[in-house]
């Protein structure tokens, strides 16, 4: 049965070696999801380690106005601030040849996530499935914007869930737009990227909890590829 050789661990020997790696491994899979359609969707993560990942990744030599990038989540902040996920993205990622690719921003400028939560989910239902979704993960077994600590966590993880919930982690100063449960299962390809012995531990915590209720990572660890250097 799927997931019964448990999760897939890949170790590099350092983050540059991952960066390059795994940059390489996605221009390999968005190249290959072009081959077998006219698009390609790519959600990736925010935080402060897929940056080097987007530097490398960003030169692909690959048809990117053909790919189309969303946030895997965003904070709802204004696009130009420091804790935006776009911000990184479009400083990191859309740059170079990758500058071609289509953005799916999830901040629209409204006071609230829940208000754009309607026209967002319709632009992501309209990229489904994800060809590739790039991942990473808090040291409390958070990915995307799916934390333990959130009272709406269930209802992300609904099957029948609509394709972004707006959500209020308590552990996070502000609320964010997330891709819910359904989206995430979805996808043709998923990857994780962590680093550090902290996430490492925590990981393989998540993989021997089992439950994303508790430990939200775990919902796609039987099919993701996880990523990992010191
Ligand atoms: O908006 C975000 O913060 C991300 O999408 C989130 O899921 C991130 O991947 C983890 O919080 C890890 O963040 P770091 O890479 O900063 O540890």
């Amino acid at each position: 049965m799927e997931g019964d050789q448990g999760m897939k661990l890949v170790e590099y020997p350092d983050r540059e070696m991952l960066a390059i790696d795994l940059a390489n491994l996605l221009a390999g899979e968005l190249n290959q999801a072009l081959m077998t359609g006219e698009t390609a969707s790519f959600a990736v993560p925010g935080g402060t380690t897929p940056a080097p990942i987007f530097d490398a990744l960003c030169a692909a030599d690959l048809p990117w106005e053909r790919v189309h990038v969303m946030p895997t989540d965003e904070r709802w902040v204004p696009e130009d601030d420091a804790r935006s996920n776009a911000r990184l993205i479009r400083d990191h990622l859309l740059v170079e040849r990758a500058a071609r690719a289509e953005f799916i921003s999830f901040f629209d400028g409204s006071p609230r996530p829940e208000e754009a939560a309607e026209p967002v989910g319709r632009k992501v239902a309209a990229e489904l499935p994800l060809s590739i979704v790039l991942l990473g993960m808090g040291q409390d077994m958070h990915t995307a914007s799916l934390f333990p600590d959130d009272p709406r966590l269930a209802e992300a993880l609904d099957p029948d869930a609509p394709p972004v919930l707006a959500v209020y982690p308590p552990s996070q100063p502000e609320p964010r737009l997330t891709l819910t449960g359904p989206v995430l299962t979805g996808a043709m390809s998923v990857h994780v990227v962590i680093t550090g012995e902290a996430k490492r531990r925590a990981i393989e915590e998540a993989e021997r909890i089992g439950d994303p209720m508790r430990a939200p990572v775990a919902l796609v660890l039987d099919d993701a590829t996880v990523h990992w250097a010191e």
